[in-house]
């Protein structure tokens, strides 16, 4: 399907007064510290970038922009621009990707980004037509780079210094490149930070120019209390018009730039609607799993009272529903777990067995069930206890707390079951 490119109003100025975008917030963590951002005040009257009212998850995001889009039918562009980084939340942010375009074919998708680990997401990201990729690259020398960010964390290693800014432009070049070879529409935001990187921004520019970047955002930096910047003044709107001016003779330039919220809703330039913002507020109160087939929940037991077997030994699940007087739950049935041993295939399978329930509680199960099967759009939760009471209060949204499992395993190894492997 050819998707309509000219509506996106950040990309189009014609299109910036008709079209409208909005901000999908699932991403709070960043995998990367600019010493210019703050993302921890939260107020609905801030509009800075960064900032968001409430934090989504994939199912309440998409809920959220079913009612956002019948308050505004304008809206032409999805995007996921924070308030952390896209790709340091990959999960969330693809799976909410695949749910919209699941839902609205002809919807364009944006994602923003500070670059570092978008590489491996690419291919899907051309697949599911997202057709606008941001990155934010504000040095393309590791000198400079070293001024603007505090730390990167890159596979696991939290790296300072050059080496940070040396990792984290590799990636971003990188990235551009293969954005470029997919053809997806690549924009370069270069925050203009004074007598840090004001000097640099051309060196940018030329850079990503050779790269293929379609359009380059240089905006002024924003002045935020509480980060290592604070003290430095914004830059002067005379700088920013002659960086700019100077920018345009290597690749377009985006002009229009109002340093959007990650929960920015609506035409640009326009604040947040108060009743959008209800309707943001009411999505973020939403069971966090709003997939409408998903209906039952799941046990792992072995004798139908207690959650006691662990997810890898389990040779049947219990399904469950809630009575119609919503009193507290009832079996409705039960069903045969795939045998054990299979590696991954084993979870894909337990994901078919399970194909209509929200969550799974076992007394015990690894990251890589928990993480395949959560992919998938059940929750796996390690709880010991009576079902009842377990079941009952997750139908109900009650606090569980109590009965979770905060230790993945009992003791070291599998101690508590027969041996045949742990979930
Ligand atoms: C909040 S970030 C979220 C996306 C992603 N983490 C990134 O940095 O590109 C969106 C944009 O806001 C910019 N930004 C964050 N804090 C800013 C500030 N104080 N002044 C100007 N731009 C800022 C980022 O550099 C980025 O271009
Ligand atoms: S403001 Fe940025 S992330 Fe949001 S839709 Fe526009 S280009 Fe995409
Ligand atoms: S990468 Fe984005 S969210 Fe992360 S610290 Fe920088 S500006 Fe903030």
């Amino acid at each position: 399907m050819k998707l309509p490119l000219e509506k996106h109003p950040c990309f189009n100025d014609n299109s910036r007064h008709q079209f409208g975008r909005i901000h999908l917030p699932v991403a709070p963590k960043c995998n990367i510290q600019c010493n210019f951002c703050n993302r921890k005040f939260d107020c609905l009257n801030e509009n800075r970038p960064g900032v968001t009212s409430k934090v989504l998850s994939p199912e309440q995001a998409v809920h959220y922009l079913g009612n956002a889009l019948e308050i505004s039918p304008n809206i032409a562009v999805v995007g996921i621009a924070g308030p952390g980084d896209p790709f340091a939340n990959p999960d969330e942010t693809m799976k909410t990707l695949r749910l919209v375009r699941e839902k609205y074919p002809e919807m364009l998708l944006c994602v923003a980004t500070n670059g570092l680990n978008v590489l491996p997401y690419i291919d899907e990201l051309a697949e599911l037509q997202v057709s606008h990729v941001t990155i934010t690259i504000n040095a393309v020398s590791p000198k400079v780079g070293a001024e603007v960010y505090a730390w990167v964390r890159h596979q696991k290693r939290v790296l300072r210094d050059e080496q940070a800014a040396e990792t984290l432009l590799e990636n971003q070049l990188a990235a551009l490149k293969k954005l470029k070879e997919k053809g997806i529409t690549a924009k370069v935001n270069t925050i203009i930070i004074p007598g840090i990187n004001d000097h640099h921004v051309l060196e940018v520019a030329k850079t990503v120019s050779e790269l293929g970047a379609d359009i380059l955002n240089t905006l002024p930096y924003y002045q935020n209390e509480g980060t290592v910047f604070e003290n430095i003044p914004e830059p002067h709107p005379e700088l920013v018009k002659h960086i700019q001016e100077e920018a345009a003779k290597f690749l377009p330039q985006m002009k229009h730039c109002a340093r959007c919220r990650a929960d920015a809703v609506g035409v640009i330039g326009e604040e947040n609607s108060r009743q959008m913002m209800v309707k943001l507020e009411e999505a973020a109160k939403m069971s966090v799993n709003l997939d409408e087939n998903r209906k039952y929940v799941a046990v792992a037991s072995m004798e139908g009272v207690l959650i006691n077997q662990h997810l890898g030994e389990a040779d049947r699940f219990l399904i469950y529903d809630m009575k119609a007087d919503g009193s507290s739950c009832k079996l409705i049935g039960s069903r045969p777990a795939p045998p054990p041993g299979g590696g991954n295939k084993r979870w894909d399978a337990v994901g078919e067995v399970l194909f209509d329930c929200k969550a799974l509680l076992v007394s015990s199960a690894g990251d890589t069930p928990k993480n395949a099967l959560g992919a998938k759009g059940m929750q796996v939760l390690v709880m010991e206890g009576v079902i009842d009471e377990a079941v009952t209060g997750f139908f109900k949204g009650k606090d569980l707390r109590h009965l979770m499992r905060t230790t993945k395993m009992r003791g070291t190894g599998c101690s508590g079951g027969a041996g045949v492997g742990c979930g």
